[in-house]
């Protein structure tokens, strides 16, 4: 038996189109699309009844390692990932130490190609104190820069908080500057309103209307206009407020667009009125918003203002979240689920199947310029999924593979099963089993 893995007679599911075919991988790649007949050396596995998509992509997640492994680290978050069909992910700043230099930079690409299942790549973060130094770095082989979530001042003030900063940044940087946009200014003033209303035991339901839509808006209509006054590249992280969705294009290419930006799953699965059920554990910055933000969203997904799909994935224990208020640490897990949640929207005729690919496979790819990866196409890295559209399963605690053991889905039955995944052309995860032998890439791009 060589390397080699032939998937027989699936719906490949690519580039706008759906249509029934064989793939080929080996030595990594997907060799041959097309009509092939099993060799008695290849492993084969039966596609019928299955639809094959490019491994998912997420652009935004936090798996804690460094430093905040008791939450989750690059093994087991990049394990649920795989589980959930994602192939390739990139992992935010927020870690302990920060990601302030190149060289912490390289000591995380040292930890995960010990670790993640996965194929990775990461943010530099920026703050007011490194500024220079990243305005200098080349970042040509990993991701620009972010301030998401990445306080540089004693009352944890955003980048957006600080014009300076921010007006220096645009005029110098060359790389894409990625933004976590809330104004903390409006944030502050609204905990100050609903902490003399509440004291400490402010209910969960007042979090989006501390971390308000206005905070949001003014946050992003100024990174906007500073991105369009100096030429710079700008990516809004997480969007959250259908007002939001209408800074934003849909009338020319991604490859052209100077700016972009994504939204979150749980922006789109939960809204205001899910606090009443799942209280602390749907905290997260930026807050769950309305019915009307949650529709305005995927509106804006479906029709291209918003560029990208991405799970925010942000673990923290469950002593952790169930805490008052002011303690209770925002941001959930969510990786395992995100492709699962996207096609319960397919399910309800609200997205297409293709729609789902571009914007959780292609789309990433294309926007962070990564080389042979997000799409099947012969010559490219054999990152799969094969997925079963008509299979109900719910989450429960049993089924996570987060180390914090929890998650705000549970309860959830989805409609669809990620069945396989495949990460540079080896099988990673077949039903339930994990080969852990293969480790995933650093991802390259160009
Ligand atoms: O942007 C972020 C950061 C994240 C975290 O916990 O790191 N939690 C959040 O809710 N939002």
């Amino acid at each position: 038996m060589n390397d080699s893995i032939l998937i027989k007679n699936t719906t490949i599911v690519n580039e706008g189109k759906s249509f029934i075919s064989d793939v080929l991988l080996s030595d990594g790649l997907i060799q041959k699309i097309g009509n092939i007949e099993p060799d008695p050396n290849q492993k084969v596995i039966d596609g019928t009844g299955k639809h094959l998509f490019p491994g998912i992509i997420d652009g935004q997640v936090h798996f804690r390692d460094p430093g905040l492994t008791h939450k989750g680290d690059l093994y087991t978050e990049s394990k649920a990932a795989i589980a959930g069909g994602v192939t390739s992910f990139i992992d935010m700043p927020n870690t302990v130490p920060n990601i302030l230099t190149v060289e912490s930079l390289r000591e995380k690409f040292e930890i995960a190609s010990k670790k993640s299942l996965a194929n990775y790549s990461f943010f530099l973060g920026v703050n007011g104190e490194n500024i220079d130094e990243v305005i200098k770095t080349d970042t040509s082989q990993f991701i620009g820069v972010s301030d998401d979530g990445l306080y540089f001042t004693k009352k944890g003030n955003l980048l957006a908080d600080n014009p300076e900063t921010m007006e220096k940044l645009f005029a110098n940087c060359k790389s894409i500057i990625a933004i976590h946009s809330e104004k903390e200014v409006i944030v502050e003033e609204n905990e100050r309103i609903y902490k003399e209303k509440f004291g400490e035991n402010i209910p969960a339901q007042y979090h989006p209307v501390i971390r308000s839509s206005e905070g949001c808006y003014e946050a992003t209509k100024r990174a906007i206009e500073l991105a369009k006054k100096h030429n710079a590249r700008l990516h809004i992280l997480h969007l959250t407020t259908e007002a939001e969705t209408h800074l934003f294009q849909n009338d020319i290419p991604l490859t052209e667009k100077k700016i972009t930006t994504e939204v979150s799953v749980h922006h789109l699965w939960f809204t205001n009125k899910d606090y009443d059920r799942l209280g602390m554990l749907i905290k997260w910055n930026p807050a769950i918003k309305t019915e009307q933000d949650k529709q305005g969203l995927l509106t804006a997904l479906v029709d291209d203002r918003i560029d990208i799909v991405t799970t925010d994935h942000a673990p923290h224990t469950l002593e952790e979240k169930e805490q008052p208020y002011f303690q209770s640490m925002s941001g959930a897990p969510m990786v395992q689920h995100s492709l699962n949640c996207m096609l319960e929207f397919y399910k309800q005729n609200l997205i297409s199947l293709e729609k789902i690919i571009e914007k959780m496979c292609h789309n990433p790819a294309i926007l962070y310029k990564m080389t042979k990866r997000g799409f099947i196409r012969e010559g490219y890295y054999a990152d799969l999924t094969l997925v079963d559209l008509n299979r109900k399963w719910t989450v429960t605690k049993d089924n996570l593979l987060y180390k914090c053991g929890w998650s705000p889905l549970e309860g959830t039955t989805f409609q669809t099963e990620i069945k396989q995944t495949f990460v540079n052309g080896n099988l990673v995860y077949d039903n339930g089993i994990f080969f852990e032998h293969v480790k995933g890439k650093e991802i390259e791009f160009g």
